[in-house]
């Protein structure tokens, strides 16, 4: 059974397999709930070999590794599950294919249709965002607090992404974020692992 609160950590865009392993490694060191491989720079060869260059050392520290984008390299990695967007292919083909047990998330955006349909499709998890402006992607769409109240009903983990930091997470986690997932709020820290652990603290401190 996979961690449903917590850190989500999502890597930045690295071309070089080893600064990205670099990048990471302290940050696992404090066991977040989930690490997402994301490079929107890498070509697929490059994004394999850095999916396959995460995989021992998360197994190492005992956290689960989703791939981005493509639950086909998921799969043939071993790895622990995939996160679907829009564009990503169709969930529940992807359901049927991996099986009961790998972890399927699957990003809502601002909608809680959207969620109705991935938790009908067999979603682990669903991600609502973003509620920050966020630098990573600055033109992404914007969602309110309520959505993840709302999203309640639908029984699964509920996560919170876009422009999250240690400051303003707390809201987001007392309105029913089970997860944040965050990239720049870390990697663009002076300290990511400083930063981690500001995020990890957001979580001890609120109780909902
Ligand atoms: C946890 C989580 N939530 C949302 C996303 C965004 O997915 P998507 O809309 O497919 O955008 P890209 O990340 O592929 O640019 C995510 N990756 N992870
Ligand atoms: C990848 C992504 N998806 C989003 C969504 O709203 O679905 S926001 C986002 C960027 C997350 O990075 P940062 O923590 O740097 O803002
Ligand atoms: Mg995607």
């Amino acid at each position: 059974m996979w961690p449903r609160r917590g850190l989500y950590v999502i890597t930045p865009d690295e071309t070089s397999t080893e600064r990205l392993l670099a990048r990471v490694t302290p940050v696992l060191g404090l066991a977040p709930a989930l690490l997402q491989y994301r490079n929107k720079l890498a070509d697929p060869a490059l994004r394999r070999e850095q999916a396959a260059a995460l995989l021992p050392l998360c197994r190492e520290h005992g956290v689960p590794l989703i791939v981005n984008d493509d639950w086909r390299l998921a799969a043939e990695l071993d790895a622990d599950g995939a996160h679907l967007g829009g564009d990503d292919g169709d969930l529940r083909e992807a359901r049927h294919a991996v099986g009961t047990e790998m972890i399927l998330g699957a990003s809502c955006y601002d909608s809680i249709e959207r969620a109705r349909r991935a938790a009908d499709d067999g979603a682990s998890y669903i991600a609502f965002g973003a509620f920050h402006l966020s630098g990573t992607k600055p033109g992404a769409r914007r969602a309110q607090p309520s959505l993840l109240r709302e999203a309640a009903a639908l029984a699964l983990p509920r996560v919170a992404i876009g422009g999250i930091t240690p400051s303003n997470a707390r809201p987001l986690i007392e309105a029913g974020a089970d997860l944040v997932a965050v990239i720049g709020g870390l990697f663009d820290a002076p300290d990511p692992q400083a930063a981690a652990r500001a995020y990890i603290a957001c979580f001890e401190e609120t109780h909902r």
